[in-house]
C-alpha cells in the first residue's frame, strides 16, 4: 500500500488563509447547516456553533419545527429556519444562496426525510459536506450516489463507512475500497477513527492530530460544522476536509493537558478552536511554509 501523505502542521500552515483586516461578515461566507431531529438537535446546534467558531461570517441552520427555540437560545448569533414539519425534515426549502451546505447531523431516517433529501440532492450545483444520516440514507438508496456534486466531503465513522462500502478484512482493503468509491462517485472521503484518514482521487492522507479524548458524542458534528465553515470561506474541498481534520484533532491535543481526557466533551472542542487557529496562524513562532 503507498504510504499516506501525513497531515502535519505544515501541511495544515501551507493551506491556511488569514483573514483579510478589511473583510466584512459578507464576504467570510455563509454556511447553511440541514438536519436534527426530535431528540437530536443537539447535533445541528454544535456543528453550527462549530462553524461561526471556524469563521465563517453567517451560519443559518435549517432544523425541523422542534429545533427553533433550542437554537436560537443556546446559539444566538445562528440563524434558524425550520421545515413545516414538527420532528424531523421534510422539505428542505430556503430562499438564499449559502456559500456551503453540510447536511446529515442528527437527521435522522425518516421516509419523509429520505424523499426530501432525494429533491434535495437532484437541486445541487456546489459540493456539499454529507454527514450522519445523511451517509445512512445514501448506503440505502445508493443508486442516488450519482446525484452527489463533484468533489462533495463524506465524514463517515467507520460503523457509516460500512454501511456505504460494504466491510473489510485489513486497513489495507478498508483504504482500496474506499479509493475505488471515492474514484467511482468523484467525492472526498474523509474516514473518521483515530486516526482520521482522507481520500481524495489518487491521493491518501492520514492526520496527525487528536486522540481518544474525541471519543465522546458529538465530536463528529463539530467536525461537519468546521469543514462546512472552511468550504463558505472559499478554502476548496480537499483543503476544507485537510484543515478541518487537522484543526479538529489539535483541539484535543492542546486541551488534554487541561481537561484530562474524561472531561472532554464536544463542546471542548469548540472551546479550543481559538487556540488551534492561533497555532496555525504561526502565533508559535514556527515559520509558515
Ligand atoms: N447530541 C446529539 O444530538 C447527538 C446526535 N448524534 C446523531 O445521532 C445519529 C446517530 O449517530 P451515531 O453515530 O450515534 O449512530 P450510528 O448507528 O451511525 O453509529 C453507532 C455505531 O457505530 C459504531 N461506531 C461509531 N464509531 C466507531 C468507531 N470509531 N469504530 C468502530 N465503530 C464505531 C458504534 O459502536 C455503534 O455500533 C446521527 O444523526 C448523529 O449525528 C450523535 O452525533 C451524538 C450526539
Ligand atoms: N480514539 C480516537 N482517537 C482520535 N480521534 C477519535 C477517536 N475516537 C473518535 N475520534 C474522532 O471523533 C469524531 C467522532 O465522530 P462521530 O463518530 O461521527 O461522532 P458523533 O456522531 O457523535 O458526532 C471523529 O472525528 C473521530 O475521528
Ligand atoms: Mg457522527
Amino acid at each position: 500500500m503507498r504510504l499516506p501523505i501525513y497531515i502535519d502542521q505544515f501541511e495544515a500552515r501551507k493551506r491556511y488563509k488569514d483573514i483579510l483586516h478589511d473583510t466584512h461578515k459578507g464576504l467570510q461566507g455563509h454556511a447553511l447547516l440541514i438536519g436534527g431531529s426530535y431528540g437530536k438537535i443537539g447535533a445541528i446546534t454544535l456543528a453550527s456553533r462549530a462553524a461561526l467558531r471556524t469563521g465563517c461570517g453567517l451560519v443559518t441552520a435549517f432544523v425541523p419545527k422542534c429545533g427553533y427555540e433550542i437554537i436560537q437560545i443556546s446559539n444566538p448569533e445562528v440563524m434558524v429556519l425550520t421545515d413545516v414539519n414538527k420532528k424531523y425534515l421534510s422539505d428542505m426549502h430556503y430562499d438564499f444562496q449559502p456559500n456551503a451546505i453540510a447536511i446529515g447531523p442528527g437527521l435522522g431516517q425518516a421516509l419523509e426525510t429520505q424523499k426530501a433529501f432525494y429533491d434535495f440532492l437532484v437541486k445541487q450545483k456546489s459540493p456539499l459536506v454529507v454527514d450522519a444520516d445523511a451517509i445512512n440514507i445514501l448506503a440505502q438508496n445508493p443508486e442516488w450516489l450519482t446525484l452527489l456534486p463533484r468533489q462533495s466531503i463524506l465524514t463517515p465513522h467507520p460503523k457509516e463507512l460500512e454501511r456505504l462500502i460494504g466491510s473489510w478484512c485489513n486497513q489495507e482493503e478498508k483504504v482500496t475500497k474506499a479509493r475505488a468509491f471515492a474514484q467511482r462517485y468523484q467525492i472526498i472521503l474523509v474516514l473518521k477513527g483515530g486516526p482520521t484518514q482522507v481520500v481524495f482521487g489518487q491521493e491518501f492522507y492520514e492526520n496527525t492530530t487528536g486522540n481518544q479524548a474525541l471519543a465522546t458524542a458529538g465530536s463528529g458534528d463539530v467536525l461537519t460544522g468546521i469543514i462546512a465553515s472552511l468550504l463558505a470561506q472559499s478554502y476548496s474541498p480537499i483543503d476544507a476536509a485537510i484543515l478541518g481534520v487537522f484543526i479538529h484533532g489539535l483541539t484535543a491535543d492542546l486541551a488534554v493537558p487541561k481537561t484530562g481526557y474524561e472531561s472532554f466533551i464536544a463542546s471542548t472542542i469548540i472551546k479550543y478552536l481559538g487556540k488551534a487557529f492561533l497555532f496555525i496562524a504561526n502565533e508559535t513562532g514556527i515559520p509558515k511554509t
